[in-house]
């Protein structure tokens, strides 16, 4: 398995194409040889052959267009039927020869006499999809005009269940390729093959949902730059967890503090320490209204003030219970003033300083990102929930820049961000884990982790981030192995953490 899914922007990718190019590499034909295929494994798995089977072609009037009308006319070359859809007057004019030359079809949208209907029976009736119809030249808001039209008859066959298999030639076209948006028609796909290194829109919510499968064909691209977004895989959670030496004590395990939970929401104390002991941590220190119960449910729990390496703050937590306010705002000193590491959740957000550092991992969902941006924002950052789905890595920077804190925004796909322009999507989590409670074990889980890195995170800003997305992934495949493809709880999530944990570790994952 390989570490790591990287991404770059639209103009990182240029510019490291831009050399390549000047020397005469020849990029599209080696990614439309890698392009057909794909697409001839595809059709082999649908159909048991290639030749005799059908493939549509969508041709934009950019490179994509002309990457996907080469490897039309590799495979019609190699027997198969291939209907080429123009969507512009003006395509790649070499791509558009060597389908011609190879055997395929061509019509030119608008022009057919059914108009964008009878055009998108044809494509509807392929075996195959290869859409060509936007690349990194798409400028966001959906495909536009009658191509726009087409994708959006061919997504309502899909949303029927019906529809031909669509390979997306280097994005699905319609996402807004660097901010991940989908504002617009998008063809949705069920393989993306994409150049040189991903885009940000093939791990990024809500566009990354479009993408289905996503493989990368190696180009030979220089592409040092720092990548936009990146996606840790399993294989990435060695170099971060905290695995204890031989020698190790369980002050060096870290000790973490957790305020959490009142006796109206006694559970997520429960969840919290539950989570933090199960991941490993040298011990816990409970602050709150609910010691005996914490207590009675996990004995490893010490109760009462003293030194922490680390804090989980707010699960549970109501900032009008003065008690509670006291002890989330004398953890805030010591995070301050000590620099002690931070997961700052639920109630103990409306308490954060105005500004922190980033070794405060801020956890909201969506709502109370949404929250914060307007308390701590100007006009324009007070945006509804929904603003903050369509746009979250976009707010999650936003909050990142008010804050000073390292944002962990949770959802489907948790997207973090931290200094530097750090920024991961992870997206392990499997959809049963939306349950109350489960972003309470990710705050204890990944508590532990940073109590253990303490003095890591003191050297590194940009540490939290990796290790808040290190912890999204632990959590989604905790959750999966505590009920593979069911329902599961969240004490269940907490439970499957050592077994996940020592899968990660032994690469068994
Ligand atoms: N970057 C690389 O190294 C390589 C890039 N290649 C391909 O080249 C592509 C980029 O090509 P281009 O720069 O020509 O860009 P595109 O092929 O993405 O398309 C740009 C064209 O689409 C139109 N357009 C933009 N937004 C639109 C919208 N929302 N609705 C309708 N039309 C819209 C523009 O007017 C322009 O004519 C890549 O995605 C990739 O497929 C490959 O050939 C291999 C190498
Ligand atoms: N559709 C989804 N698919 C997968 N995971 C999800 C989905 N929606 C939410 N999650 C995850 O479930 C957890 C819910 O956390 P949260 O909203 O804080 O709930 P609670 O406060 O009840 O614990 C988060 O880790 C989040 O990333
Ligand atoms: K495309």
């Amino acid at each position: 398995m390989s570490p790591v899914l990287l991404s770059w922007t639209s103009a990182q990718v240029r510019a490291a194409e831009e050399p390549l190019l000047a020397s005469g590499v020849p990029l599209m034909e080696r990614a439309s040889f890698a392009l057909a295929g794909v697409a001839a494994r595809e059709l082999r798995a649908l159909r048991g052959r290639v030749a005799g089977s059908r493939v549509a072609v969508l041709v934009g009037a950019g490179n994509n267009g002309g990457d996907a009308l080469f490897a039309g006319a590799l495979l019609a070359g190699r027997g198969v039927r291939v209907d080429a859809v123009l969507a512009a007057e003006r395509v790649h004019e070499s791509g558009l020869a060597a389908l011609v030359r190879a055997g395929g079809r061509t019509v030119l949208l608008g022009a057919e006499p059914g108009g964008v209907g009878a055009v998108a029976d044809v494509v509807g009736d392929a075996d195959l999809v290869v859409d060509g119809l936007l690349g990194i030249g798409a400028r966001g808001g959906g495909v536009r005009g009658a191509a726009g039209e087409l994708v959006t008859l061919l997504g309502e066959r899909r949303a029927g269940g019906g529809g031909p298999f669509v390979v997306a030639v280097d994005l699905p076209s319609g996402v807004g390729v660097d901010d991940g948006t989908r504002a617009g028609p998008v063809l949705d796909a069920d393989v993306t093959v994409t150049f040189g290194g991903a885009k940000p829109a093939l791990l990024l919510p809500p566009a990354a949902a479009a993408a289905g499968r996503v493989e990368v064909v190696d180009l030979g691209l220089p592409l040092d730059a720092q990548p936009a977004v990146v996606r840790l895989e399993p294989a990435d959670v060695a170099g971060l967890w905290p695995v204890p030496p031989p020698d190790a004590h369980k002050y060096t395990r870290g000790v973490l503090g957790v305020v959490a939970g009142t006796r109206a929401y006694p559970g997520a104390a429960v969840l919290v320490t539950t989570a933090a002991v199960l991941a490993g941590v040298g011990m816990v220190r409970y602050l709150g209204d609910v010691a005996d119960l914490v207590v009675a449910r996990r004995p490893e729990v010490v109760t009462g003030t003293g030194r922490v390496q680390a804090w989980t703050l707010g699960p549970g937590v109501s900032p009008e219970d003065a008690a509670q306010r006291r002890r989330v705002e004398h953890a805030f000193d010591g995070i301050v003033h000590r620099g002690e590491p931070a997961v700052v959740d639920a109630g103990a957000l409306d308490l954060l300083p105005a500004h922190v550092g980033p070794h405060v991992v801020l956890t909201p969902h969506a709502g109370e990102l949404a929250r914060l941006l307007g308390e701590r924002g100007g006009r324009d950052d007070r945006v509804p929930r929904e603003a903050v789905e369509a746009e979250p890595l976009r707010w999650a920077r936003r909050a990142h820049e008010l804050t000073g804190a390292t944002v962990l925004l949770k959802g489907a796909v948790t997207v973090v961000v931290g200094p530097h322009g750090v920024a991961y999507a992870q997206a392990e989590a499997p959809p049963w884990l939306a349950t109350a409670g489960a972003g309470d074990v990710l705050a204890g889980l990944l508590g532990a982790m940073l109590a253990a890195r303490d003095a890591d995170v003191h050297d590194d800003p940009t540490l939290p981030a990796a290790l808040a997305a290190g912890a999204a992934l632990v959590h989604g495949h905790a959750a999966d192995r505590a009920n593979p493809g069911g329902p599961v709880a969240a004490r269940a999530v907490a439970q499957a953490l050592p077994a996940t944990v020592a899968a990660l570790l032994a690469g068994r994952s």
